[in-house]
């Protein structure tokens, strides 16, 4: 059955409440390197539904990153497709999908000025046209993450890395998504950073359960299992459930160039 939406293209089975629709169902993504021709990602299809908290681990170089990526709608897929609740996602509804969806990078990319001028830069864009910046809101945030008042005149160029990635995560928490796709957010920062930014993926959560899922990469097993009510790993493009793994799995890594950690 097809028909249109005002925001996306609907495309539901018969017999598929639309209120049971996972968030975000990937259908059969596949990536390649187009000048190596090598597969990236094999054919990888994923159910997220609403309160799952999931953690995906994996060798470096297997293709977590790609993964999440191709789950964001960040590069173009080679096949395969995206559904958000239930819907497909037309090419121009991208930006929209990724109002629900926000993908947060290992390394924060921030603007110069100072952190309140990197808050508000969203509210530019044309997706948060009808939403304002809200500044008590995001200093509440800054707060939760045990920020001093001062947080949002500090300049973006003089903050730390765990800073950055705080900065980074207010400045999309504060648009209110249904789903994070955590790329290694706490890589190298210090344990009390790396902290905060799980109690305030956490409060985000917790805020509507009912509504939101999150995807968690980690090189850390402990953190992982923390942050995780479902484990999935990633090994040589590969995406599969922990629990389902086979002991036996042949280690492809030499295959792949991943170093495995
Ligand atoms: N745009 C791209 N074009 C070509 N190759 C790519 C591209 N992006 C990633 N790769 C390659 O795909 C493989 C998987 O990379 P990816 O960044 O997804 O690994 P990862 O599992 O996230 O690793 P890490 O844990 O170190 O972050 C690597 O060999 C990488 O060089």
């Amino acid at each position: 059955m097809m028909m249109r939406c005002d925001t996306f293209e609907y495309a539901m089975p018969h017999d598929t409440n639309i209120a049971d629709a996972p968030l975000v169902h990937a259908q059969e993504l596949v990536r390649r390197d187009a000048t190596r021709g090598q597969t990236l990602l094999h054919a990888t299809s994923i159910a997220i539904h609403a309160g799952e908290r999931i953690s995906i681990t994996g060798p470096s170089g297997s293709g977590k990153s790609v993964f999440m990526r191709a789950l964001a709608l960040l590069d173009p897929l080679d096949s395969g497709e995206v559904l958000w609740r239930g819907k497909r996602i037309a090419r121009a509804t991208i930006p929209r999908y990724r109002r629900h969806v926000a993908y947060i990078r290992q390394r924060p990319a921030l603007l110069d000025g100072t952190v309140e001028d990197n808050l508000r830069y969203p509210y530019t864009l044309r997706a948060y046209r009808d939403v304002r910046f809200d500044r008590a809101q995001a200093a509440a945030l800054a707060s939760q993450a045990g920020r001093a008042s001062d947080f949002l005149e500090r300049f973006a160029s003089e903050l730390s890395g765990g800073e950055a990635q705080i900065a980074a995560l207010i400045r999309v928490l504060q648009l209110a998504p249904d789903v994070l796709l955590l790329d290694e957010p706490t890589a190298s920062l210090d344990p009390e950073s790396a902290l905060a930014i799980e109690g305030l993926v956490r409060a985000w959560f917790d805020a509507a359960p009912q509504v939101r899922a999150w995807l968690w990469v980690s090189h850390d097993p402990a953190q992982a299992a923390r942050v995780s009510n479902r484990h999935l790993t990633m090994r040589a493009g590969v995406l599969d459930d922990a629990q389902r793994n086979m002991p036996d799995t042949p280690d492809t890594s030499a295959h792949t160039g991943e170093t495995p950690r």
